[in-house]
């Protein structure tokens, strides 16, 4: 457990990766701007003051990020493959203290970090070896006396915005294909979790990285930064993950310079019970959809739809597994649901649980605050849910599962499609027709089908409507780090 008394470097077998400087172009670098404090979501202790770098000095990570990227580029795939090959390894050598890390600033339970940590850790494996494998083509000429090439090159330097769910894989997910491709990276990590960040850059240099090929730009001053970003013409890729609001903003932003953009966005995920369904199975998926990260994560169950024959069997099944939950400090042994990130994200909660029960929702299991000591929230579930509550249109992010009632599959559709969102979906059913018209009736960029963790390296992530533009993983990941060039030679 982390307080005033424990400093978070004596829980580490390597202080040294505990690092609160900026890594530009190769140099640790203190703030133009001084140190923002980063604490512990569990009771709100300062666990470290990270440099708080300036709108400047980002400016010189990108000056310095261009410099490197020419020369990287010339590097060959195997090569660059290499350097991401041996920063993968110390990420998985380091698995426990960066997991230690993102546990103490993010408040996730160690288990569940370190789970981030090797999630994370595979996009930079993954895409190390897709580095090798940047095809282009031939195509048969359109006269006798030409020839027709087309080659993929790097876009240049992108910068990414990532948010505090999760510190170290929403980094790594988009470093490890700008990295493959050729690109540099210049990154800005989210104010609450800095370190996470910082520390993968002490790895990078370890482990070869060329410098200014990655570097960490932590900052108190989002849209400082996040300016910079758009409006530096040494910029070609902007790549964020964030809330669709914020998505919005830096996509105005940007659009001043035509700049390339990949964009994650908030979600608004539906979980769907049919009544031929593994009962079991579906609440076991429904806990982890639910309840991974505290419900903090885009891709999280936000509606459970259940079919009226199965609604209070599904229903009971689920508040025995939920009451059994415990609510801790993610440092604890046993701990299954760590702190929210902050107030504001309690006071979100309870407005939805608040709006529910003023329209008619029945609150069944948690509901409750523990105000008497940092950011925890019982897990919570409403039965009831209509189509009017806050929560069918509003992303919760936190642990709070409203249960709707339906009757058939068209109805279900349709309510599960009624939003601006469209990231992750999820339904449990056993009839093969049933599953293929369903997967394919739903507007979203991803279905689980009986599952409720999707995310993979090897698989492309991503929403439509307005949760976001392009994929990340998998081996399209690579695509959106690359420019097409078509040669056309006369000979
Ligand atoms: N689709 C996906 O993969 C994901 C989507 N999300 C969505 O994001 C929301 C919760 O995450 P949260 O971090 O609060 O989201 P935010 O969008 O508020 O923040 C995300 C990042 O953007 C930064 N930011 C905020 N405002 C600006 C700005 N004007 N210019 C530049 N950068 C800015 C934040 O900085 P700072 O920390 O300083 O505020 C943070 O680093 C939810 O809606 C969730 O669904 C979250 C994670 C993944
Ligand atoms: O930020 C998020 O919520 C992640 O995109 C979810 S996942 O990829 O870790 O599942």
């Amino acid at each position: 457990m982390l307080d005033q008394t424990t400093n978070l470097k004596n829980l580490l077998k390597d202080p040294g990766l505990l690092e609160t400087r900026g890594y530009v172009g190769g140099a640790w670098v203190e703030g133009d701007k001084g140190t923002f404090d980063v604490t512990n979501p569990a009771r709100g202790d300062v666990i470290a003051q990270v440099s708080d770098l300036s709108r400047e000095q980002a400016a010189e990570a990108i000056a310095k990020a261009e410099v490197a990227q020419k020369e990287w580029a010339q590097w060959t795939g195997k090569e660059r493959a290499g350097v991401m090959r041996k920063w993968f390894d110390l990420m998985m050598q380091h698995q426990d203290d960066l997991g230690t890390i993102l546990t103490a600033e993010q408040g996730k339970p160690l288990a569940e970090a370190k789970g981030e940590i090797a999630y994370g850790a595979s996009f930079i494996e993954f895409f190390g070896e897709e580095a090798k494998r940047v095809y282009g083509e031939m195509i048969p000429g359109h006269q006798r006396d030409k020839r027709l090439m087309v080659i993929k090159q790097p876009i240049g330097v992108a910068a990414s915005i990532t948010p505090w769910n999760f510190p170290n894989a929403m980094i790594t997910r988009k470093a490890g294909p700008a990295l493959a491709a050729g690109c540099a990276f210049v990154a800005r990590p989210a104010t609450e979790t800095p370190l996470s960040a910082i520390a993968l850059a002490v790895l990078a240099e370890r482990a070869g990285m060329p410098a200014g090929v990655f570097s960490v730009v932590p900052s108190s001053s989002a849209s400082e930064i996040g300016k910079e970003f758009c409006e530096n013409p040494g910029v070609r890729k902007l790549t964020f993950t964030g809330s669709t609001e914020v998505g919005r903003i830096l996509l105005r932003q940007a659009a001043d310079q035509v700049m390339k953009c990949s964009m994650e966005l908030g979600g608004n995920a539906p979980f769907i019970v049919f009544d031929d369904a593994d009962l079991d199975a579906a609440v076991e998926g429904a806990i982890m959809c639910k309840f991974r990260n505290n419900g903090q994560t885009c891709v999280c169950a936000n509606r459970i739809y259940v079919q009226d024959g199965v609604y209070d069997a599904f229903a009971e099944k689920l508040r025995a597994r939920v009451a059994a939950m415990k609510v801790g400090d993610g440092l604890e042994d046993g701990t299954d649901l760590g702190p929210l990130i902050n107030h504001d994200a309690i006071d979100k909660v309870q407005e939805h649980i608040a709006d529910a029960k003023a329209k008619g929702g029945e609150v069944i299991q948690g509901g409750e605050a523990d105000a008497t000591n940092g950011n925890f929230f019982g897990p919570t579930i409403i039965t009831g849910a209509t189509r009017d509550m806050a929560f069918a249109t509003e992303e919760t992010f936190g642990p709070l599962a409203p249960l709707f009632r339906f009757d058939d599959e068209d109805e279900v559709i349709a309510m599960a499609n009624d939003t601006i969102f469209g990231l992750a979906s999820y339904f449990y059913a056993k009839d093969l027709s049933r599953v293929y018209k369903v997967a394919e009736a739903l507007e979203y960029g991803i279905v689980g089908v009986n599952t409720g963790i999707i995310s993979t390296e090897v698989a492309p992530f991503g929403g439509v409507k307005q949760s976001g533009l392009g994929r990340e993983g998998s081996h399209h990941g690579i695509e959106d780090y690359l420019e097409m060039k078509y040669v056309c030679l006369s000979i």
